[in-house]
Parts: structure tokens; C-alpha cells; sequence
């Protein structure tokens, strides 16, 4: 236990380690350029929503294990320093490193030899090699460990990962791997190289998993087939396995979408195209533009409204970075349509501005943003579809009779098959379920 746990970046995966080695009986110290982020964690809040994250921070808050700052220099005491900030996508689709390099020069300073840092940001092939030449010379060693968590789950992950990745300096990796002895999950070591490469092929490898059921359920929709039963079936290999076959209006998140684009990068930068892959981030645009003119096709009056049910990318998480549900919402309103939306962990339109960019956001005549609504009965008359977007249980177990009264000729588009077909049909309502034949012929 005599290490001291730093961590540069407390957000979703940052606030997860710090949290995660915090209550494995660390002393942890947290560095954060968000002032807001920082003050949470002195008052023993992440500011995420996330399932047993502030149980543990709170914890450790009142242990005295935790410590945060806007400063680098909380970090003096650390002897392994785990680097989380932000890997974003650049324009032309490369990882921007630009964090990484900033996280750096604020903790050179504070470094001192034999020191490890640990490079748990999403990092392209050779950023490693990079970052061990550059702190090399002051005798501070580097181990890659890429994180594997999901959002919605980050302390589950943290404390019960399906593997430790390590890759890097052999003497440093000990100590790292160490640090996660007490979690029994395997532990993998292998080169640097191998374990960047490896993070992007895992998320990259169930990207196109979910392009390919997403594109399946299109062509069983047309062809006389059920999705669900076809997945079923799938299902029951083991080789293929029953995850990541649920389709819907496409994937997105803060990392499937970057990471792929990253792989495809480093992949070309090589002369190594990666042509699966780019067919699979090809096939997910058009699967989102495919549930909006799904949409838009059965609006028949000029002024007729459309709900969007769930914004954020996915259940369980209040994260709005690359939703569909953005994409499908800023589709249908360039095409001049009142767009409506709820989402459980949405209270305002003004949380979208910075993930919906309009061009005139005063001018009614250019694309606007969702007016939110309080709860999901709180539709407008004129609403003539109503589109699950995000699979909340909340809609699992809507009331639709309370619906059909407000709007009685809305059809309900389920893009996450998770309504129960029967109740919504007895409340007169028409249904349309993504990949079901019978809904569509
Ligand atoms: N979100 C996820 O589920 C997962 C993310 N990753 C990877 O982990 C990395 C971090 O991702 P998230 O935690 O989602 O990011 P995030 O955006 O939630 O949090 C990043 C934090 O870093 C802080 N920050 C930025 N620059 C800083 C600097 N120079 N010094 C100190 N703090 C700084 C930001 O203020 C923010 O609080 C990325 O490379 C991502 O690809 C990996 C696995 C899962
Ligand atoms: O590197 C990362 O950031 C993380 O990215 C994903 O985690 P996350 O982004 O939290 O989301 P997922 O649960 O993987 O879902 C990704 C997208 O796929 C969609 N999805 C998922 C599963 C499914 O069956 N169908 C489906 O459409 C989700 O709605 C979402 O849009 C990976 O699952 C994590 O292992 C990884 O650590």
C-alpha cells in the first residue's frame, strides 16, 4: 500500500479510478482543469451520474483517502499517476492528443524518478513509445493500461473488469498490476503497441457487431422476418454470442464514434485500410438518417409534431456526445419539423446547445432545438409520431392509454424493441418496431 495514486482528469473514467483505487485503500490525489469538478470531489460528489460513484467518493472523502485540484501540484506525493483526460476526434477523423501532452507538462514538474506514469486515456498506436522518450530521460517510467469500462456502469467495471490491460516498461508494470491484484480478473500483459491497438479493436470489433444487426434488421423488415428471433438464434452460438445484437438508430457515445474514426486513421496513415470498419461507421450514419426519414415519412400534415423519447445515447447515462437521437432531431428539424423530446435526465434544452450547433438558434425558419418536455404525457396535440430513441425503462412501462387520449392518431416508432407490442395496440395506437416484417409490409 505504499503507493500514492494520481489521476489527471476526473471524469467518466478519471472519477472512476480515483474512486476505484480510493476504495481499494489508496490515498488518492485528483487533478482536474474544471473547477466545478474539483469542488465536487472536496464535498465528496463526481457530478455524474453514475451508480455508486459518489458512494465511494463521499467514502473516501470522509477517509480523508481522496484529495482534488485545480493545481498540478496535488500531485507531488503520487508515485503513479494515471493519465484520463479527453483523446477526442480531430477533423480529419485522428485522435487529437492534445490533453495528453497538456496532462504532461502539468506533471513533469511533480515527477520524480522511478514514478510511473500510466496512460488510461485512449491512445493511438506509438503514443506510448512517445510519451516513455519523453519522461524517459528524468527516469519516470510508462505503462499503457487502456480502460474498458462503459459508462452507466463505471464502478461495476472498475472493480470487476473483464481483464487488466498492460503494456510497457516490465519493471513498472508490476507495480501497476499490483495495484489491481485485490479485483481477481486476469490480467494481461502484453506489448505497448499491442495494448493500444488492442483497446480500438475492441470497441471498434463491437461497433461493427451492431452495424452489421443494425443492417440486418433493415433487410428483415423487407424480407418477412423478426430481428428478434433471428438474433435469437444467433444468440444461441457461443462463438458469436448473445452481446451487442440489439439494433437501433445507431450507435453512438463519446468513444465508439471517435475510435473508430481513430482506427481507420492510423489504419490509412499505414497503408493498411481498414475497409470493414469504415463500411461499418458508413452503415451507422445512414442507419440514423434512416430512422429520420422513417420518421418524417409518416408526418402527413405540414404542422404535425414529432416526440422523441430518450436523447442521451444510450439508458443508464445522462451523456449526450454523439447521440443518434441529436442527429435524428436536427434532421427532422431542417426538414421544418416541431421537434419534442424527453429524456429522464434532461430537464432543459439549454444541456443541448453545446451538442447541437445551430446556425441562428433566435431564428424560428432555421433548425431549432427540441422543446423539452416535463414527462413523456406531456405530448402536443399535434404529435403524429412518437419515436423511442433511447431504450430508458421508463418507456418500457408507459401508460399508453394516457397517450392514445392526448394523441390519438400518433403512430409510435420503437427503434430499441422495447415496448410491449400488445398494450400499445390496444390503446388504438399503430406500432412500428424496428427489424419486425409484420410491422412494416
Ligand atoms: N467514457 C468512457 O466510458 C470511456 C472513456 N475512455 C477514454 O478515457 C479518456 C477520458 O474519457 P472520459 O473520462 O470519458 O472523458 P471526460 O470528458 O468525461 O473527462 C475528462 C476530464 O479531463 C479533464 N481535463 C481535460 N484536460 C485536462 C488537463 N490538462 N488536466 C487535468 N484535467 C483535464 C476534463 O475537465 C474532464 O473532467 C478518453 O481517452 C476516452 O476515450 C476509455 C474507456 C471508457
Ligand atoms: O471506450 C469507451 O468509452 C467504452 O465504449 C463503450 O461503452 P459506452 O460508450 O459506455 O457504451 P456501450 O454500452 O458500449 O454502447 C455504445 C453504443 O452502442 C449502442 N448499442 C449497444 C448495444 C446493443 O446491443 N445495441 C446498441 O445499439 C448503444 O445504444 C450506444 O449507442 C464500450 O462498451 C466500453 O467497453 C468502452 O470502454
Amino acid at each position: 500500500m505504499s503507493e500514492v495514486i494520481g489521476v489527471i482528469g476526473a471524469g467518466y473514467v478519471g472519477a472512476a479510478t480515483a474512486a476505484g483505487f480510493a476504495h481499494l485503500g489508496y490515498s488518492v490525489a485528483v487533478v482536474d482543469t474544471d473547477a466545478a469538478k474539483v469542488d465536487g470531489i472536496l464535498c465528496g460528489r463526481s457530478g455524474l451520474t453514475e451508480p455508486g460513484l459518489d458512494d465511494l467518493i463521499e467514502a473516501a472523502h470522509e477517509n480523508s483517502t481522496i484529495t482534488a485540484s485545480t493545481s498540478y501540484s496535488v500531485l507531488t506525493d503520487a508515485t503513479i499517476v494515471f493519465v484520463c483526460v479527453p483523446t477526442p476526434m480531430r477533423s480529419d477523423g485522428a485522435a487529437d492528443l492534445t490533453f495528453i501532452d497538456t496532462a504532461l507538462s502539468g506533471v513533469e514538474p511533480y515527477l520524480e524518478p522511478d514514478d510511473v506514469v500510466v496512460l488510461k486515456s485512449t491512445v493511438p498506436v506509438g503514443t506510448g513509445d512517445a510519451v516513455a522518450e519523453r519522461l524517459g530521460s528524468a527516469g519516470v517510467h510508462v505503462v499503457n493500461n487502456p480502460e474498458f469500462l462503459r459508462e452507466g456502469h463505471t464502478v461495476e467495471d472498475f472493480l470487476a473488469p473483464d481483464r487488466v490491460v498492460v503494456g510497457g516498461d516490465p519493471a513498472a508494470i508490476k507495480r501497476v498490476t499490483a495495484l489491481y491484484r485485490s479485483l481477481h480478473s486476469p490480467i494481461v500483459e502484453v506489448d505497448r503497441a499491442s495494448a493500444e491497438l488492442a483497446k480500438y479493436a475492441c470497441n471498434s470489433f463491437l461497433a461493427l457487431k451492431l452495424s452489421f444487426v443494425d443492417e440486418l434488421a433493415t433487410l428483415a423488415e423487407r424480407v418477412g422476418a423478426d430481428i428478434t428471433e433471428v438474433t435469437d438464434v444467433m444468440a444461441h452460438d457461443d462463438r458469436i454470442g448473445s452481446h451487442f445484437l440489439s439494433p437501433g438508430p445507431g450507435w453512438g457515445g463519446s468513444c465508439f464514434p471517435k475510435d473508430t474514426r481513430a482506427l481507420i486513421s492510423t489504419a490509412t496513415s499505414v497503408e493498411r485500410p481498414m475497409r470493414t470498419l469504415a463500411a461499418a461507421v458508413d452503415a451507422n450514419e445512414a442507419q440514423t438518417q434512416r430512422i429520420a426519414a422513417l420518421i418524417a415519412d409518416r408526418l402527413d400534415e405540414p404542422d404535425a409534431a414529432v416526440t422523441l423519447l430518450g436523447l442521451t445515447f444510450k439508458a443508464g447515462t445522462a451523456d449526450l456526445r454523439e447521440s443518434p437521437a441529436l442527429d435524428i432531431a436536427l434532421t427532422l428539424s431542417k426538414q421544418g419539423v416541431r421537434v419534442f423530446a424527453h429524456d429522464p435526465t434532461i430537464t432543459s434544452a439549454e444541456s443541448l446547445v453545446a451538442r447541437m450547433p445551430l446556425e441562428n438558434p433566435a431564428d424560428p425558419s432555421q433548425p431549432t432545438l427540441p422543446v423539452i418536455l416535463a414527462d413523456p404525457y406531456a405530448l402536443d396535440v399535434d404529435t403524429r409520431v412518437i419515436a423511442i430513441v433511447t431504450e430508458w425503462n421508463d418507456y418500457r412501462s408507459l401508460q399508453w392509454s394516457l397517450v392514445a387520449a392526448r394523441c390519438p392518431h400518433a403512430v409510435v416508432i420503437d427503434t430499441r424493441g422495447i415496448v410491449d407490442a400488445a398494450l400499445v395496440r390496444s390503446a388504438g395506437l399503430q406500432l412500428y418496431r424496428i427489424g419486425i416484417a409484420e410491422d412494416w409490409l
